[in-house]
């Protein structure tokens, strides 16, 4: 039986100090608890930190859209260096995997994605991915590598995916660590700290977004930090860091796919009626839209939105935006089918 597989994403808080440099005790201290876990994982590392190890090379750096994605073209080489470097001492090789949005939201892209990486794991290498920022279109960029994680692990069906932080784990109002969260409810999203780092994208409610989505698709999530012996050994243990259970989950790959493709394009606003259709997994017909937001075409996969605006599901639209709009007041228009409708 195949190893399951596990993903890791490291954010640039965790492997930077205060100056923006990459800490190499603290790489050395990945390759450990990666290498100690390679025989019973397939894994992926998720790694931030291009744009803090290229920063340093451009001068008056403001941070700017260019600045940022050239600071991680120099970076990335530099990273991917630092893993070769510490990950040797173990014989694992690295590969460097820079994807986009559309290796996500293109079914045939994802399954070559997944072909190349059981290349590596049958010659025993490492992928390390990030985000090709040099080139990755913004309106389609991923949020920030939290997201590019999710994607990942719920498209590899991972068995969890670790978030690693500079703060060890999820706190409550009193800034203690909940060990076990067994569902991201209001009181739960209440805790959020909107803070985050100056140099990477994502924060805590970033995270807490992106684990709704993952453990509602089976995925056990894990924010832990990186301190004591073996840090991932440990989370996945449940000795350290915030535990999230995954919710019991029978889609099939497909529709996994489709909800973790969820580069959503736009939204539709549902009315009650037509979320309670859903949910006895009818096909959603444009009278129960209420209005909708973006642009996309038929064939894309948008956000479903409850009225009070959370999102309960995608959908791959059968219609685009303008004939969608048309069709608004008509009862019997399919907007989507059953079968393309992903509920969390
Ligand atoms: N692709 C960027 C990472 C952006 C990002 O998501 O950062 P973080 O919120 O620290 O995980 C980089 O490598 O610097």
């Amino acid at each position: 039986m195949q190893k399951p597989v596990l993903v890791i994403k490291l954010g640039t808080a965790v492997l930077t100090n205060e100056k923006g440099e990459i800490v190499q005790a603290t790489i050395k201290k990945v390759a450990a608890g990666i290498a100690a876990l390679t025989g019973r994982y397939r894994m992926i590392l998720v790694s931030s930190g291009a744009v803090g190890s290229g920063r340093g090379f451009f001068s008056g750096y403001k941070g700017t859209l260019a600045e940022r994605k050239a600071a991680a073209a120099v970076g990335n080489p530099i990273l991917i260096r630092d893993y070769q470097k510490h990950f040797s001492a173990y014989n694992i090789p690295v590969a460097q995997a820079l994807c986009e949005r559309h290796h996500f939201s293109s079914r045939p892209r994802f399954l070559q994605l997944k072909e190349t990486f059981e290349e590596f794991w049958k010659n025993g290498i490492l992928p390390v991915m990030n985000e090709n920022d040099l080139v990755s279109n913004v309106e389609l960029k991923f949020s920030d590598n939290d997201e590019l994680a999710t994607l990942t692990a719920i498209g590899f069906d991972a068995e969890a995916l670790l978030l690693c932080t500079s703060v060890g784990g999820f706190m409550d109002g009193d800034g203690k660590i909940i060990p076990q969260v067994e569902k991201v409810d209001g009181r739960i999203m209440g805790f959020v700290q909107k803070g985050k780092s100056s140099l990477g994208l994502g924060g805590m409610l970033s995270k807490l977004t992106f684990t709704r989505l993952a453990t509602s698709l089976g995925i056990r999530v894990v924010i832990c930090g990186l301190g004591g012996v073996e840090p991932f050994a440990e989370a996945l243990a449940g000795r350290s860091g915030t535990s999230f259970t995954p919710r019991v989950s029978n889609l099939r790959a497909r529709q996994k796919w489709l909800a973790s493709g969820s580069i959503t394009l736009g939204s539709l606003y549902l009315d009650k009626g037509a979320v309670r259709a859903l949910e006895q997994r009818h096909s959603l017909l444009s009278v129960g839209i209420r209005r909708l937001q973006g642009k996309f075409a038929a064939g894309e996969v948008v956000q479903l939105k409850d009225e009070e605006e959370q999102i309960v599901g995608v959908a791959k639209v059968k219609l685009g935006v303008s004939e969608m709009t048309a069709t608004l007041k008509s009862k019997n228009t399919i907007a989507a089918h059953a079968d393309d409708i992903v509920l969390f």
